[in-house]
This record gives structure tokens, C-alpha cells and sequence, in this order.
């Protein structure tokens, strides 16, 4: 008989991979192409979900050719995405209706007082998990649903399909408008503000508050278990796991127990700290979210610190800036100065995520004088992705009253050996990286493998854990007592510069008009 396998979609926010996995968790076949980023005005995002559904298309075609494998061979198949972001879609046509809103756009920004005035924010946490803020799901469908009537009309009249990029993928991969499988996972619902934590289904109220039609959501399923068969690109593969990217990462960690957390540096950073069957309330500004559910069992919570420009701010210093042309370049750029030379950058491009959740704080770069090279800079980009991450992980070790000995890394940023120092002086604790850097691909296919009896247990996929790298703290407390209190001065400027000044009048903060095309906006062409 031939040998069988699992593959892995990764769906991640600048590009999409299919991979294909071994019973020993190695990686046999690989295929990745970005996509287009649109961003058509100041804090807009979109991603046009028909190009990744295209790309989808021709990527698992190409892992299996590159593998040399064949469909039958692969025994489960593991979808695992970016979060949040909002894909509205014909039910006849299966033609997204609007461009897919990504997580970090900040359009709704202006919508969120109004939506406080209906349910406070307190109460939305204490349903969701989730602070009110532009990063979430239930505001962006609020804001496409009221831009434009007929849209509304549509959602209401069962015309248009609603979900996150899972459910978009999913629904295609299983048959399109041909029956395709309208279902998410209980990890991607509970990013949306519209799931309650403790029921894990829809909450009709905070339906009613983000004007969501039911029906045009998908049903919520759990994490590991059947999400249906594909019929496209390629037929017969058992979907067994849909999971949100950040959860797949901490399932491909094998951060199975409580008390165990990862961190991936990505486009954004997000620490997820695995807090066992029982959901944390935070009181330092992280979220509460689903880990993982596996069928039959009790649901797995988790307690994260989203940070949301971390590798983004390293492409925008090669996209925008042409500071430098390659991501790795940063590097070398950064090592050429001994310190940041008293400049400080503060990327919050999305506003500031957690612990600070300030939509409207805005970038700023702190400290120039003219000594202050390019080299200071790329340092201090790398600082500000450390920095950041030191900012969650206090909150993490306040709010589980815990303190956090070590933290697995992985992501594309961990190639870099002077950030991944910075991060293990700042947050003072070792910080290690697995032989296995694709853990998002590897938790989706460990998720799938193990639904599927391919795995037997959690316990074989941990011994398959194997350390590749370890940074070591090395910085004097004095000098980390002093980054971190310049970087305190740098954020409250960045929330200061995007506040409104008191002369602000309301038409300032109206929804935006309506007008979803990037027609004048600014696009980054795939490749
Ligand atoms: N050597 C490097 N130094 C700094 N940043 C890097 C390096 N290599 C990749 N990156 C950044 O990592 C990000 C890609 O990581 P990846 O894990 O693939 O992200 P995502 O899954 O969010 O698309 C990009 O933003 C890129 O700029
Ligand atoms: O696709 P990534 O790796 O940038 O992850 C994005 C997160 O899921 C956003 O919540």
C-alpha cells in the first residue's frame, strides 16, 4: 500500500500554503504564492477573496505534483486561516459581493460608539472575550451591511452567504454552489464578536447590535471532526479540521496543557497562553478566545495578546520606505549601529492592539535627532515587534498570575537572530524555536491527522517536538528598566497624536461613505 499523508491550507494574511506532512510531522510538499493587498484609503485593508480562492486552486494541485503524491494518499486535509476578516459571497453565483475586509482595517473605528451605545462594551467583552475594536468581525459586517442597502437587502432575503475566510475556503473546497459545506470552527467564531463564549453559538443580541441576518451565517462546528469532503481542485480529501491560524500554531507548539504559550511573529505577533478548559476573563486588555474543540470533548480556552503590526512593519520599510528590499535585509541594517540612538517607532497603523486597544492611536516615530541613521531605525523597527511583545506577555503573567519561564516562537520573523535576541532581553525569559518553523501548516494537519486516527494521541505529536534554536536573556536590567520606560513615553504619544482635538465636531467621526472599489487606493501586486 502506499504511503499516506496529511496536508495543511494556511490561508495567512499575505500568502497562502499548501503543505503536506509525514507520520513523523515533517514536511514533504510544499506550494506558497501571496496575494494582492488593496489598501484603498488611510486604514482600509481588503483582500479580494476570489483571487484566494484561485490561488487556493492551483496551490493543492501543485504540493501533491510537487510531493509526487497522489489525492488518495492524503487522508485528511486541515484548512487553517487568517482570522476575522469578512467574506460576503452570491449563494447563486458564488461571486464575493464586497472585497474581503482583513482584520486589520480600521474603517469601523467611527462605527464603534454607536455600537457601545446599544450593548456597552463591558457587556460585549463579557459575552465575547473581546474588547470593542476595530479588529473584530461583527463591526466590519455591520459597516458593509449599512453602506449599502441593497447589500442589507440581500443578506436579509437569504441571497448572500456570510462567514470569515475558513467558511469562504471551506465552502468552495466542498462543492461551491454546488452544496458546498457553509460551516466555521468554534476558534474562528469566537474572533467574529458575534459568538457567546459560554453557549459557543451565536448570540441573537449581538446579532441584533451588528445587524447580522442568521441565516446568512454559517453554522459553528467543533475544531476537530468533519467539515465535509472536497470536490475542488482536487475530490475525495476529508476536510477533519478547520482552525483560526494563531490556534493552529499554539496546536502545532503542542501546547496541549494549560499553562503553556507560544508566540508567532508574522505579519502581526500573537501570544496565546493555553488556560485549560475554563475561559480567563482578562483584566489587562488580552483576549479571551477558543484554543481548540475537539468533538465529544471539553472545549480548550486560551488568553491572547494580538499585536497587529510586527513583519508588517518590515514591509512597509521595504514597500513603502525602500529602506531596504529584502525582509532579511532589516538585519543587516539594524547591526550596523551598537543601539537605537534614542529613536523609537511605534507602529500602531491598525491603531494599538492589545493591552492598550486604542483604534484611533496612530504611528508615530519618536526620538529623531540628526545622528539618527538608517540603521538606527531598522533597530528600532525590530525593538518596537519586541517591545510589543514584552507589552502582552506582562499582561499575560498578570492576568494568569503566572510568570512565563520560556516562550516557543515561530513565524517568518524568527529568522531573524537580532530580533529574536531583542525579544529574549526585553521579555527577560529564554525564548526557543522549534525545528518545525511552519507550526500554523503543522497544528492545521496535527488537528486534521489526529480527527482522522492518523495520529493516535497528543502525546506522540509532542515527542515530534524537536528545539532548533534557543536566545538566551542577556540584557542588563538597567538598560531593559529604561527601553521599556521610553517605549511607555513613545505609546502614550502615538495615543495622544490620534486623538481627536477638542474642536472635533461629529461629522468628523460619521461611517465613511459608501464605496468599496480600491479605485483610487494604493494596491501591493502579488509575487
Ligand atoms: N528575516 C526577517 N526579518 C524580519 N522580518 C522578516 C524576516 N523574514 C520575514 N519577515 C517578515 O515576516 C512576515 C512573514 O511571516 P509569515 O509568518 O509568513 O507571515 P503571515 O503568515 O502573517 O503571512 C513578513 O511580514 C516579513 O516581512
Ligand atoms: O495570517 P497571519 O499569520 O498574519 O495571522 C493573522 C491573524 O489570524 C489575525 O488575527
Amino acid at each position: 500500500m502506499s504511503e499516506s499523508y496529511v496536508a495543511a491550507i494556511d490561508q495567512g494574511t499575505t500568502s497562502t500554503r499548501c503543505l503536506v506532512f509525514d507520520h513523523h510531522g515533517r514536511l514533504v510538499a510544499l506550494a506558497q504564492q501571496q496575494h494582492t493587498q488593496h489598501f484603498p484609503r488611510p486604514g482600509w485593508v481588503e483582500h479580494d477573496a476570489a483571487e484566494i480562492w484561485r490561488i487556493v486552486q492551483r496551490l493543492l494541485p501543485e504540493a501533491l505534483r510537487n510531493g509526487g503524491l497522489d489525492a488518495s494518499q492524503i487522508v485528511s486535509l486541515g484548512l487553517t486561516n487568517q482570522r476575522e476578516t469578512v467574506v460576503v459571497w452570491d449563494r447563486l453565483t458564488g461571486e464575493p459581493v464586497t472585497p474581503a475586509i482583513v482584520w486589520q482595517d480600521t474603517r469601523t473605528g467611527p462605527l464603534l460608539p454607536r455600537i457601545a451605545a446599544e450593548m456597552d462594551a463591558t457587556s460585549i467583552h463579557e459575552r465575547t472575550g473581546l474588547p470593542l475594536a476595530t479588529y473584530f468581525t461583527g463591526p466590519k459586517l455591520r459597516w458593509l451591511l449599512e453602506s449599502d442597502e441593497d447589500l442589507r437587502r440581500r443578506a436579509e432575503a437569504g441571497e448572500l452567504l456570510l462567514g470569515t475566510m475558513d467558511t469562504w475556503l471551506l465552502w468552495n473546497l466542498t462543492g461551491g454552489v454546488r452544496g458546498g459545506v457553509h460551516s466555521t470552527d468554534v476558534t474562528n467564531a469566537s474572533r467574529t464578536m458575534l459568538m457567546n463564549l459560554q453557549t459557543l453559538q451565536w448570540d441573537p443580541e449581538l446579532l441584533a447590535v451588528m445587524r447580522v441576518p442568521r441565516a446568512a451565517l454559517p453554522q459553528i462546528r467543533p475544531t476537530l471532526g468533519d467539515h465535509g469532503t472536497t470536490t475542488d481542485p482536487v475530490a475525495g480529501i476529508p476536510v477533519r479540521a478547520v482552525i483560526g491560524d494563531q490556534q493552529a500554531s499554539l496546536f502545532g507548539q503542542t501546547a496541549f496543557e494549560s499553562g503553556e504559550a507560544k508566540c508567532t511573529f508574522g505579519t502581526g505577533a500573537f501570544l496565546l497562553l493555553n488556560t485549560g478548559t475554563q475561559p480567563v476573563a482578562s483584566s489587562h486588555g488580552l483576549v479571551t478566545t477558543v484554543a481548540h474543540q475537539i468533538e465529544g470533548e471539553p472545549t480548550v480556552y486560551a488568553l491572547e495578546g494580538s499585536v497587529a503590526i510586527a513583519g508588517a512593519l518590515v514591509e512597509w520599510c521595504r514597500e513603502s520606505l525602500g529602506l531596504i528590499r529584502s525582509p532579511a535585509e532589516i538585519e543587516t541594517l539594524a547591526t550596523s549601529v551598537d543601539d537605537n540612538g534614542g529613536c523609537f517607532v511605534v507602529p500602531a497603523f491598525a491603531g494599538l492592539y492589545a493591552p492598550h486597544w486604542e483604534s484611533r492611536a496612530q504611528g508615530i516615530v519618536a526620538g529623531l535627532t540628526a545622528y539618527i541613521t538608517k540603521g538606527h531605525i531598522a533597530r528600532a523597527v525590530l525593538e518596537a515587534v519586541a517591545l510589543q511583545t514584552q507589552e502582552v506577555l506582562a499582561a499575560m503573567n498578570s492576568d494568569a498570575g503566572l510568570a512565563l519561564r520560556s516562550v516557543a516562537v515561530d513565524g517568518g520573523m524568527t529568522s531573524n537572530n537580532l530580533l529574536m535576541q531583542t525579544v529574549a532581553d526585553l521579555l527577560d525569559v529564554p525564548v526557543v524555536r522549534p525545528m518545525m518553523a511552519e507550526t500554523v501548516a503543522l497544528g492545521a494537519a496535527y488537528a486534521a491527522g489526529l480527527a482522522a486516527g492518523y495520529w493516535s494521541d497528543q502525546q506522540v505529536l509532542r515527542r515530534q517536538w524537536h528545539r532548533a534554536a534557543e536566545w538566551s536573556p542577556a540584557m542588563e536590567p538597567a538598560r531593559r528598566a529604561e527601553m521599556l520606560e521610553r517605549w511607555s513615553r513613545a505609546i502614550e504619544l502615538s495615543v495622544a497624536w490620534g486623538r481627536p482635538r477638542a474642536r472635533t465636531t461629529d461629522a468628523d467621526l460619521a461611517v465613511p461613505p459608501a464605496g468599496l472599489a480600491a479605485a483610487h487606493g494604493r494596491r501591493v501586486e502579488d509575487g
